[in-house]
């Protein structure tokens, strides 16, 4: 019987050798061999990989070259194809209405970076409280002078987390995770806000309560947490207003999506003193970072790493040959479907 064919998008695996071979075994894998958008939607319309039922997208940068999947790249897809698996919770780059149009699945790898991003908000926490990062550019000055300076400096305004509020904007899979560590491991106390009130049992598991307006959330956090997702409604959603609204000396991190944060209002706050200390891994106009924000000697900066851990690429790997194999062969529903769900199919 012939196999399922695959179309893949960019390198082959590149950590999970055994799934891969056993995949390969299952699925004739082919590979795109993109070069630019037009070239790709070209090849598809000149049917160079003939038939297949399935595209794989092993690692977030793989096949970016052919962005944006717009309706109409999406339009010379056959219309053999059934599943497409890709590494990676955000698909902004994907109209997936018209995927799904097309009767097409969808499966992102949602959950695969939880625990690296969740991490790195708890390393931004801890550094925003006992302002780690500037102690680190002063030891890294290598001058002793600095170094007594910096050490005494930091003494009159350093605290520990523990009893302290987290706020957290939004409380989704990556934020309990972030709340979890900060409340049973920092011994932080948690306040949340979000469009979507979480559950009973997680309240009681975080010891969380949930506030009515960003403003309450605002004037009641020593520290926020900010993690929703990107979009219209939430761009510059901690703006003038939020900051404003809180306590003098407070601090902010952020591990979702530079633009949730109004950068200019971030600025003002950092300067007449309202925020004592922001941690920032994503940035209003990455990859540029703010000269200001740069020279601010209480804001800690890292380049959108939250994610970027060896295990989540592990889990990229497996979620998205896990999917096709579950659509495809098993007539088992995808573990991780965005957009609209559809029923397994079989296409041995
Ligand atoms: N820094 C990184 O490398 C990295 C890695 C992975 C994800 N992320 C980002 O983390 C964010 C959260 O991801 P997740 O997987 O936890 O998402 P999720 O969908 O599980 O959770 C998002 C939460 O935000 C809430 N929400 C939506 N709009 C809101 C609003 N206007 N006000 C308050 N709450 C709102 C939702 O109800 C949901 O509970 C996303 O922005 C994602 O892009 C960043």
């Amino acid at each position: 019987m012939p196999r399922p064919r695959v179309l893949l998008l960019g390198d082959p695996a590149r950590h999970l050798d055994d799934l891969w071979s056993d995949f390969q075994q299952k699925f004739e894998v082919i590979p795109a061999n993109l070069t630019t958008h037009d070239g790709f939607k070209q090849a598809l319309r000149e049917k160079r990989y003939g038939d297949f039922e399935a595209i794989i997208k092993l690692a977030v940068e793989n096949g970016t070259e052919s962005y944006p999947w717009n309706a109409d790249l999406i339009s010379h897809l056959p219309s053999s194809l059934k599943v497409f698996a890709a590494a990676g919770a955000g698909f902004d780059w994907l109209d997936l209405d018209a995927l799904n149009e097309r009767g097409v699945a969808f499966a992102n790898s949602r959950g695969a970076g939880d625990t690296a991003t969740s991490d790195l908000a708890l390393y931004l926490i801890l550094s925003v409280f006992r302002l780690a990062s500037y102690s680190e550019r002063a030891a890294r000055t290598g001058d002793p002078e600095t170094f007594n300076r910096v050490h005494l400096e930091i003494g009159k305004s350093a605290h520990n987390p523990r009893g302290h509020v987290l706020g957290a904007v939004g409380l989704g899979a990556i934020q309990k995770e972030i709340a979890r560590k900060a409340v049973h491991g920092l011994g932080m106390k948690l306040v949340y806000y979000d469009v979507a009130p979480a559950d009973a049992e997680t309240e009681k598991a975080l010891g969380a309560e949930r506030v009515d307006s960003l403003e309450e959330l605002a004037r009641r956090s020593d520290c926020v947490s900010v993690s929703v997702p990107y979009m219209k409604l939430t761009h510059h959603l901690i703006d003038e207003a939020f900051f404003a609204a809180m306590k003098p000396g407070s601090r902010i991190v952020n591990t979702a999506r530079g633009p949730v944060i109004s950068q200019d209002a971030l600025i003002a706050a950092l300067k007449s003193g309202k925020l004592l200390s922001a941690g920032l891994d994503v940035h209003e106009f990455e990859p540029q970072v703010s000269k200001e924000l740069i020279e601010m000697k209480h804001v800690t900066l890292t380049t959108h790493i939250g994610g970027v851990a060896i295990e989540t690429f592990h889990e990229f790997e497996r979620l998205t040959m896990t999917n096709i194999d579950r659509f495809l062969l098993q007539g088992k529903p995808l573990l991780t479907p965005a957009g609209k769900v559809f029923a397994p199919s079989s296409a041995a």
